[in-house]
């Protein structure tokens, strides 16, 4: 069996012949292997595969299917996500987090999410002026831009519109952005102006992109830094409001429309919600809704209402 561990008995072929990806998996699947002790018949047995399958994943000649790799995972005692080389598995105090952290509930993983980013970002500095910056999230059509300008101009706050921000920065608009640079690029745009907007102002009122949620790092940014409200409203009213700004583009283009617009916000709904307040427009007019926002916001930061 050591013997078998020490001098793996097939020789690798010609380097032109593997991908390095697979190369990479293979080794982390030897590695995985030998860290348990296991042998490879053991685990080709356990697995359901021939040896000589496994072999061949092992030195990187083999493109497994992806049942296959499920199916070594367990003979291996391991999730699929560290065979396929996932940076959360790639150190022993990746691995010993992730059992930390494994099977709590969502309440907990906030509570260590926040101890995390205490730990990591200057505390004080951050907490200083949360409050005073105020970022609003949430859909197209959820008011950002319109309730956002009027709550800094009450407070005698600086109003940012993000997406101008980040226009500004790479000198095209959002939608040649994305079409000329790609998604990474933009989500580079959007870090450095949001780092740019918490550097300069302590007082102020964002109104964010509605797709900045769906980047971990830049939504971790934004809740760092900035007391976030999530502006609500009905599927319904997101879609007449953009319809009624004439602007059809992301959502009414289609008879799907309305599907498409209650799926986006599913998906989301739950990043959303991880912000410090909610605040549901639906059940206000535009003219309620800006007066009961003004109310709870200055009560968040102690002003008088
Ligand atoms: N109760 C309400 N709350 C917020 N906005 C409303 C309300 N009723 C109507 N509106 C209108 O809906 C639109 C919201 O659009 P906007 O502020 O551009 O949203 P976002 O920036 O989130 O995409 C505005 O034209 C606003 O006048
Ligand atoms: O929800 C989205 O995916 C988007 C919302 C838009 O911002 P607003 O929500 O500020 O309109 C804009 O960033 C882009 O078209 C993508
Ligand atoms: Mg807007």
């Amino acid at each position: 069996m050591l013997e078998e561990l020490v001098h793996p008995p097939a020789a690798p072929p010609a380097e032109a012949a593997r991908h390095p990806f697979l190369v990479a998996l293979g080794e982390r699947v030897r590695t995985l292997r030998s860290r348990r002790g296991l042998t490879r018949k053991a685990v080709a047995q356990a697995a359901n595969v021939s040896e000589r399958h496994l072999a061949n994943l092992e030195y990187g000649t083999g493109n497994a299917s992806i049942l296959v790799l499920l199916q070594v995972a367990h003979a291996l005692h391991a999730e699929l996500s560290e065979l396929l080389g996932d940076v959360t598995t790639s150190s022993p105090e990746w691995l010993m987090i992730r059992e930390l952290l494994e099977h709590r509930n969502e309440a907990d993983l906030r509570r260590a999410r926040q101890a995390l980013s205490e730990l990591f970002h200057a505390p004080g500095d951050a907490d200083r002026a949360r409050t005073t910056r105020i970022a609003l999230i949430g859909l197209r059509g959820a008011g950002k831009s319109s309730l956002g300008q009027r709550l800094a101009d009450d407070l005698g706050y600086a109003f940012i519109e993000l997406s101008r921000e980040i226009e500004q920065f790479a000198g095209c608009s959002i939608h040649e952005i994305h079409n000329l640079y790609g998604t990474n690029a933009y989500r580079r745009y959007e870090r450095r102006a949001l780092e740019e907007a918490i550097q300069i102002y302590p007082e102020v009122v964002i109104a964010t992109p509605g797709g900045l949620v769906s980047d971990a790092a830049n939504f971790n940014l934004l809740l760092q830094h900035c007391y976030t409200i999530w502006l609500q409203a009905d599927p319904a009213d997101h879609m007449s409001r953009v319809a009624a700004q004439g602007d059809m583009r992301p959502m009414a283009a289609s008879p799907e429309a309305m599907d498409d617009l209650k799926r986006i916000l599913a998906g989301r709904a739950a990043f959303y919600a991880k912000a410090d307040l909610r605040f549901d427009t639906s059940a206000y007019t535009e003219e309620q809704a800006h007066r009961e926002l003004r109310r709870q916001v200055r009560q968040v930061i102690g002003l008088p209402v």
